[in-house]
């Protein structure tokens, strides 16, 4: 089991924490796929609302919070019946506005995975504003059920009623729904072909500005982000990061950071390049790779 599972498995009813510690292996990430999550359920006598609830410590324990130092832990349910956690990171000594929150990192996880419709998140603590927007993006936004320790399941709308949106803005594909932009880019390079591939999957109706970031450990390894518009525009999503929050959930350091890509449109309203590099240099000390590719 990783380390930073020690504290709160101590803290879990025994039969979860002996069914869930062989799930906490080296490479566990916060993924847990659906028939694991059937077998948790049978094993510990819950129903899937409440081990959710009762698995929150595992995901808050995924969290990288140097400045607050408050570990929230967050897991989006999606339609396939997978569930994937989130959690907060924040970057040591940086500007607070590159913090990522546990319900966008949940979420991201989702789509990162291929899922379409989220239908449950449950958090351990209330969602704030920006988030409940960020879900408000999402495919059926408004009827996402809400899930917080002591309080009764209530959909998104509950929290944030007369919302703002997507359909304000006459956008009618939300985040996670099935899109994909082509772009003309030949490369032999496997991180390049992964960041294209990403970026034609990220969400950007309000500026047309696709873009993805992939990073590469020293070991191999790639982590990728996507960009996630939001129809109020503070809550977006950059796809840095997506990235470095996809790290955190893997237990990586930013230091291990070894090559970096950005491709982003070239037909976009803006440019995400000077706050990638800003995010990418806050961490590691790699010259950003930039790409520019048009949409075919
Ligand atoms: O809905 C919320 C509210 C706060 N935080 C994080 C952001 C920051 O890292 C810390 C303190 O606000 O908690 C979340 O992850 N989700
Ligand atoms: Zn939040």
């Amino acid at each position: 089991m990783q380390d930073r599972f020690v504290n709160c498995i101590a803290q879990l009813p025994q039969a979860l924490a002996d069914n869930l510690v062989p799930l906490l292996h080296q490479d566990f990430c916060g993924h847990i796929d659906a028939q694991q999550v059937a077998d948790l359920c049978a094993a510990t006598n819950m129903t899937t609302d409440q081990l959710l609830l009762a698995m929150l410590p595992v995901a808050a324990a995924l969290a990288k919070p140097p400045i607050s130092e408050f570990y929230v832990g967050a897991i989006a349910k999606g339609q396939s019946g997978d569930i994937y956690m989130g959690a907060n990171m924040e970057l040591n000594g940086e500007a607070l506005f590159h913090s990522v929150h546990a319900e966008q990192s949940a979420i991201s996880h989702a789509w990162l995975s291929g899922e379409t419709v989220i239908e449950d998140v449950i958090v351990n603590f209330s969602p704030c504003g920006h988030c409940r927007q960020f879900m408000n993006e999402l495919v059926s936004g408004q009827s996402i059920k809400i899930h917080l320790p002591d309080q009764a399941i209530q959909p998104l709308s509950h929290y944030l009623p007369y919302a703002f949106g997507p359909s304000d803005l006459d956008i009618t594909a939300p985040l996670l729904s099935k899109q994909q932009q082509e772009f003309a880019l030949e490369s032999a390079d496997p991180m390049v072909i992964e960041a294209l591939d990403q970026a034609s999957l990220s969400y950007a109706p309000y500026t047309g500005s696709y873009a993805a970031v992939v990073l590469e450990t020293k070991d191999g390894q790639t982590f990728c982000g996507r960009y996630a518009e939001n129809a109020a525009f503070n809550p977006s999503m950059l796809p840095m990061q997506m990235a470095l929050s996809t790290m955190s959930r893997h237990n990586r350091d930013f230091s291990e950071i070894n090559r970096a890509v950005l491709i982003e449109s070239g037909k976009g309203k803006i440019s995400l390049v000077g706050a990638t590099m800003d995010a990418l240099h806050a961490v590691a000390v790699v010259e950003l790779e930039h790409i520019v590719v048009d949409p075919v």
